[in-house]
């Protein structure tokens, strides 16, 4: 074994080890898991799904593929609350597939007595429910302006550390809250890094319901967006940015959400989220620039933590 087995190894055995039958890879759990990124969709699809009984060898791998990315997910969930999260902290609880395990592992740890005293901020209505259900105290930025430390997931991660968040539709709440960490430490699979934002994943932009085709034309005439993409306001669930449904999309805070897709690089995504911060009708948007503190990442080779 060399030095990233042996690591690989040991974060497994920490962090992994429950992971097959304990992740929440049941049917009764995938309302858990609150979105299926896009790079595993078809995976995760087919190993959620009740009605298949005989699987094939692909589907058997999609399968594999589903758990040991869910394994990944656990792993820098559970190792963010383990470096990060100290008793008597203020915390704020992330939203997503990933986030998703922080969340559970702060539960765990206030269960077990290993964590007292934190007060937690969750950054959705579905993590405010995930919290409520582990016994996690919750608070609001109305009474805590000022939090130790906020624990996120994220779509794109580029090598400024420059993030796109919102694919799961928390973008705004996510905003306000780890804007006002002290540290704000982001957890992903390496699927997530990319060289530059924006192909990879299309950027989420929240507006307000009124005017709304108005809005999504000045955006789309921004100089940093004009001839680069392409403006597709969110249908069906706000929590996923794939179409399945006839309605609008409507967010925690009432709001739509338009998702631009470019085919090339963002040249300046910090002067593109001033632009789009500028635009009226425009809530916030999710490029999240030089916000980032640590990003853990769990790849085939074991953990790796980033920092700018
Ligand atoms: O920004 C988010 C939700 O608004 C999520 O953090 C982001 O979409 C990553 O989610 P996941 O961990 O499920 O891939």
């Amino acid at each position: 074994m060399d030095l990233s087995e042996v690591l690989l190894w040991t974060t497994f055995v920490t962090y992994g080890s429950e992971c097959a039958s304990g992740c929440g890879l049941t049917n009764s759990n995938t309302s858990k898991i609150l979105r299926t990124p896009r790079r595993l969709a078809k995976a995760s699809v087919s190993a959620f799904s009740p009605a298949v009984t005989v699987r094939s060898q692909q589907s058997r791998l999609n399968m594999a593929t589903a758990l040991s990315q869910e394994e990944l997910k656990k792993q820098v969930g559970y190792k963010a609350v383990d470096d990060y999260v100290k008793s008597g902290q203020v915390v704020g609880l992330g939203t997503g597939s990933t986030a998703y395990y922080a969340v559970e592992r702060v539960g765990e740890k206030l269960k077990s007595g290993e964590l007292k005293d934190i007060l937690a901020i969750p950054t959705s209505i579905r993590t405010k429910e995930q919290a409520e259900e582990l016994g996690i105290p919750l608070v609001t930025l109305d009474t805590h302006s000022k939090l130790d430390v906020a624990i996120d997931g994220a779509d794109e991660v580029d090598p400024g550390l420059n993030l796109v968040k919102g694919g799961g539709g928390a973008l705004l709440r996510e905003k306000m809250v780890e804007i006002c960490a002290d540290k704000f430490i982001v957890i992903v699979d390496e699927s997530k890094l990319c060289d530059g934002l924006g192909p990879g994943f299309p950027v989420p932009v929240e507006i307000t319901p009124f005017c709304h085709e108005h809005t999504m034309r000045t955006v789309g005439d921004l100089s940093t967006c004009k001839g680069k993409c392409k403006p597709v306001l969110r249908m069906g669930s706000s929590s996923s940015n794939q179409p399945d449904g006839d309605e609008i999309a409507v967010t925690d805070n009432g709001n739509y959400i338009v998702d631009l897709h470019f085919d090339e690089p963002i040249a300046d995504p910090p002067k593109m989220a001033e632009e789009l911060k500028n635009v009226c009708g425009v809530v916030d948007h999710g490029l999240f620039c030089g916000m980032t503190t640590a990003v853990i990442i769990a790849g085939s080779d074991g953990i790796s933590v980033k920092k700018p």
